[in-house]
């Protein structure tokens, strides 16, 4: 993808590959190898200090470049930098519900382990004849789970004896229009760094980028 020289190209122009312009682009060249973003699905944003760095929406996010970055300024909510044509993506709205609630970097994937567990949820569920309403993702005694924080302002992570729960909320038809039931799971379940969306996929947030990667790798 090729993008043309504007505005305040200064904030996404950097030699560091830790720079949130270039870290998003190996990150989702990372994922399209996992394949948890194949098609156009999925995304990554940072938030470094007042501004949240943000991939187009609508593009294959493995060929993306740091021009074709947006940058918002959090305060005030306006983009900064804005890359001629492209449209920021539509998860826009949910990675700012994870910012809002301290995240420095928010992952969404279409990752098939996500979608398959939630169809796995979906099913058990049906067959107990239960509600899907409040229904959330449990796990215990697996390793994995010890790399997961305790929770927002906790110290530790949790033991291979805990809970892990993961709220799972419905899918919609665009995906903006996940932000009130993502933040409404956000804000019933504190503790969680996920929330898994119904035959879609996944965001996953952490206190910074490694936070957020580790976490969505588990
Ligand atoms: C075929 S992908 C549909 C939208 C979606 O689920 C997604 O994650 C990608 O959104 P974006 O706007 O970032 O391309
Ligand atoms: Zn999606």
């Amino acid at each position: 993808m090729n993008g043309s020289s504007h505005a305040n190209d200064q904030l996404i122009v950097s030699d560091d590959p830790q720079h949130p312009a270039n870290h998003i682009c190996t990150l989702c060249r990372n994922f399209y190898n996992l394949g948890w973003v194949t098609g156009t699905g999925g995304g990554t944003s940072i938030r470094k200090g007042p501004h949240i760095f943000i991939a187009p929406s609508g593009v294959q996010k493995e060929l993306m470049q740091p021009e074709n970055i947006f940058v918002l300024d959090y305060a005030t909510r306006s983009y900064l930098r804005k890359p001629p044509v492209l449209k920021p993506s539509a998860c826009t709205p949910l990675f700012m519900a994870a910012f809002d609630r301290g995240a420095g970097c928010c992952i969404h994937t279409h990752s098939q382990w996500a979608v398959l567990v939630t169809l796995l949820v979906e099913r058990d569920a049906a067959q107990n004849g239960e509600k899907l309403g409040d229904k959330c993702f449990e796990i215990e005694m697996i390793e994995q789970i010890k790399g997961i924080p305790q929770g927002r302002g906790k110290q530790g992570m949790l033991g291979y004896f805990d809970k892990l729960r993961v709220p799972i909320i419905e899918n919609t038809a665009h995906e903006e229009d996940l932000t009130s039931s993502l933040e409404v799971a956000m804000d019933r379940y504190p503790d969680t760094y996920a929330v898994l969306v119904r035959r879609h996929g996944v965001y996953v947030w952490g206190d910074d980028v490694q936070k957020a990667k580790t976490q969505a790798e588990r």
